[in-house]
């Protein structure tokens, strides 16, 4: 806290060799929310991220009275929230990180209610929570909102006895399908959630909710039902890989016409972002779980239309508008999903870059040769897609405010320096 971090990155290398996807931010948050709804027991998780998220989690559940251990050498995380002792979410924890809120069920369950002090996250315009209280207050909790100390509002929630009913998300929420779920697993009775998320991280979520006992079907679907249990067991689990650190990867070595081999990635769970990066010229040859990618010929413009799963991530939009500033031609990114996701143009055009941004839609005109300089990492991805322009940049990019791109990617500067990039990270 208080650190400021940047990352100095100088471009022209061609990127080449092998690469661990890290395992999926996305996914183990919800499982350390999970894993505090089991009473006894410990829960490992494998496959951990190292990443600031993480960290966070783990403080927030130590907060909250979880035994919490991150054995980061072996990126396994130790959880035994048998003695659960407080029902308040820290501002000073919570507001860092969205996956926050993910700890709400499990206080409601364990403890009968949640104070959430803040909620943290990217800053991508609105990023409400309506379908989650809805779900809640639908449960039979009850949610008010009173002013703290600071003048923030805290929100109270309270769960008296939760039962299932019908729910819904207006619009299929990632962390909206993932709370809802989780509240359902130890409510009485039956809850049907419509319009739910499709996206991997959630069926990996509701993976380890059933091995811990939970009953749940209709996962990737859309409709999910959930039979109400007594409760739930503390498992061992593997983290599934980070489809989002995979596609950053992918983007590196097409944007150092490089070559990459990317072990633990899924060509399936990046969707149509996928289809669109071979569009753009990207080659992809899927051997097992070792995705292999180069790019050797010119890179092609190209049309994006950001979307729930299977769609193209809004999460990989910034990475992909850092690419099209090399390509051959205009390119146009509609971001359907966030509606302040743009901040990172102002950025690339310090580089060199001509983006026109109207609301949200933007147009890239490429080609345009990037020249180092010195910009901001205004959330995560703006940090990962300045981090792959700096790449591609001549001279030297340095990226500030980059604490956002260690929430979500482990060990960047080793990873691409292994790679053959010139990156380095460095701390004041
Ligand atoms: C920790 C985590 O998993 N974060 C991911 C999750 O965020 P998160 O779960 O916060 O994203 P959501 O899917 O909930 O939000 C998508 C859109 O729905 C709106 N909305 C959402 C919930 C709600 O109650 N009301 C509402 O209006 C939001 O304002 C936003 O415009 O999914 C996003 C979309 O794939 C990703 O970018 C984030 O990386
Ligand atoms: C928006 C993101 O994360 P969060 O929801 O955790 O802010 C992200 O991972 O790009």
């Amino acid at each position: 806290m208080g650190h400021d971090v940047r990352y100095r990155v100088r471009g022209g290398r061609q990127l080449h060799g092998t690469v661990f996807v890290q395992g999926a931010k996305n996914a183990v948050l919800p499982m350390i929310g999970a894993s505090l709804m089991a009473a006894k027991g410990r829960t490992v998780l494998r496959n951990v991220p190292i990443i600031e998220d993480v960290r966070r989690a783990v403080e927030l559940a130590r907060a909250i009275g979880a035994r919490a251990e991150l054995h980061e050498t072996e990126r396994t995380l130790v959880i035994d929230a048998s003695s659960l002792s407080s029902p308040v979410l820290p501002a000073d924890i919570a507001s860092r990180f969205r996956g926050s809120f993910l700890f709400v069920p499990a206080l409601l369950h364990r403890l009968g209610e949640a104070v959430i002090e803040g909620v943290g996250g990217c800053n991508l315009g609105s990023r409400n929570l309506d379908f989650h209280y809805n779900g809640f207050k639908r449960m039979g909790a009850t949610v008010t909102e009173n002013v703290g100390d600071d003048g923030d509002g805290v929100i109270h929630i309270k769960a008296g006895d939760l039962r299932g009913g019908t729910l819904y998300c207006d619009t299929p929420s990632h962390t909206g399908t993932e709370n809802l779920i989780m509240a359902a697993a130890l409510a009485q009775g039956t809850t049907l959630i419509k319009n739910a998320a499709l996206e991997p991280e959630v069926l990996d979520n509701i993976a380890i909710l059933q091995a811990m006992g939970a009953k749940i079907s209709g996962g990737g679907t859309g409709f999910i039902t959930v039979e109400g249990v007594d409760e739930l067991t503390a498992v061992e689990h593997t983290v599934m890989p980070d489809r989002i650190d995979a596609g950053v990867f992918v983007m590196a070595a097409a944007i150092t016409g490089g070559e990459l081999n990317l072990v633990g990635a899924t060509l399936e769970h990046l969707g149509v972002a996928a289809d669109k990066l071979e569009q753009m010229g990207v080659e992809f040859h899927q051997q097992g779980a070792v995705l292999q990618v180069r790019r050797e010929r010119t890179l092609r413009p190209i049309n994006v239309i950001t979307d729930e799963y299977p769609g193209f991530a809004t999460d990989l939009q910034s990475p992909i508008m850092a690419l099209s500033c090399l390509a051959d031609g205009p390119s146009y990114i509609y971001e359907r999903i966030f509606d302040g996701r743009f901040k990172l143009a102002d950025e690339l055009g310090k580089m060199g870059a001509d983006i026109d941004v109207d609301g949200n839609r933007a147009k890239v005109n490429g080609p345009r040769g990037l020249r180092g300089a010195e910009v901001e990492a205004h959330d995560l991805r703006c940090g990962s897609a300045l981090v792959l322009a700096g790449l591609a940049a001549e001279g030297e990019t340095t990226i500030t405010s980059a604490y956002y791109l260690d929430r979500g990617h482990a060990h960047t500067a080793e990873r691409l320096s292994q790679l053959g990039a010139d990156i380095v990270r460095e701390v004041s």
